[in-house]
């Protein structure tokens, strides 16, 4: 849809500021989750409870599993094994989405190059009737103001920074309204001012509409601070699900390192690496 910023009226002051009915925020249970694709195992027997309200970052090396995980709780894609449930709803049935508000933060934004700002944000909404003209021209007025936007309505994706994508990314979810979100790197390829912007957004966002947040990141500061608890996948094993304080008592060489990596380089990592 492109739509002339000529034509577009501004929504009423009031429309546009006043915030939705807050919906009641969502748990998720999963319960022996294994996936694999042919014959590689991704994922075996994840076994965990997501709590309404939480912030729960999923850490883990790189291939561990974690991006395979928050498509499963997405509902993207079908697990070989186990269990998935949102408030006790199958999230890969294309009926939850009628009783359940999801909205996911993809990591690289996934904006249409060729629509505006305010065009990228009301192209879902439009396109599967969740409310009027009228109703999404104020939702997408209304996430735009929450994430400092306004001025970028009518700009489009090319023009924008990093970390401007990132937060229309999120702008574009909160128009779901959603009970739950889930963020794959929200920070990455950003500065540390910026992915501490971003790791602010997402604690305000909780705290001001009690959505549960589910966060794969690399980002030890976004996990250690602001996350109530923090799952740590490796080779698609959960090996350690605590509140960051827990986490950084563990002992466990494996998980101290991957939490406090040192630079040796009378042993460099690379050597230990298995052949690509
Ligand atoms: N659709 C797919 N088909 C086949 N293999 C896949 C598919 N999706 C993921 N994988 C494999 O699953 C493993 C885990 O991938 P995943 O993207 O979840 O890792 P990750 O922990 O998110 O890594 P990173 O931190 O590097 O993003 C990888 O070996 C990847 O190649």
């Amino acid at each position: 849809m492109q739509t002339d910023p000529q034509q577009q009226p501004e929504p009423a002051k009031d429309s546009a500021s006043s915030a939705p009915a807050a919906r009641p925020p969502v748990g998720v249970e999963i319960a022996g989750l294994s996936k694999s694709f042919g014959p590689q195992t991704v994922l075996t027997g994840i076994t965990l409870s997501i709590r309404p309200g939480e912030i729960f970052t999923i850490m883990g090396p790189s291939g561990s599993g974690k991006s395979v995980l928050l498509r499963q709780i997405a509902g993207l894609d079908l697990p070989t094994a186990g269990t998935v449930r949102i408030n006790g709803l199958d999230p890969a049935r294309p009926a939850t989405r009628d009783h359940l508000a999801l909205a996911l933060v993809f990591q690289a934004g996934a904006l249409f190059n060729s629509l505006t700002v305010f065009d990228n944000l009301a192209l879902y909404p439009l396109e599967h009737r969740l409310d009027n003209r009228a109703g999404i021209r104020a939702r997408v007025m209304r996430a735009l103001k929450i994430l400092s936007l306004e001025n970028a309505a009518q700009k489009y994706p090319s023009e924008l920074s990093g970390g401007m994508k990132k937060r229309v990314a999120i702008a574009r979810a909160l128009v779901m309204e959603p009970q739950i979100l889930l963020y794959d790197e929200p920070t990455s390829e950003l500065d540390p001012v910026m992915a501490a912007t971003i790791t602010e957004i997402i604690a305000t966002l909780r705290q001001e509409y009690q959505v549960t947040s589910i966060v794969v990141s690399h980002d030890r500061d976004l996990a250690l601070t602001i996350s109530d608890r923090v799952a740590i996948l490796m080779r698609g094993e959960l090996r350690a699900l605590d509140a960051p304080g827990g986490l950084r008592a563990l002992t466990d060489p494996e998980i101290t390192d991957f939490l406090n990596p040192k630079i040796d380089l009378a042993q460099p990592r690379y050597q230990k690496m298995e052949a690509l």
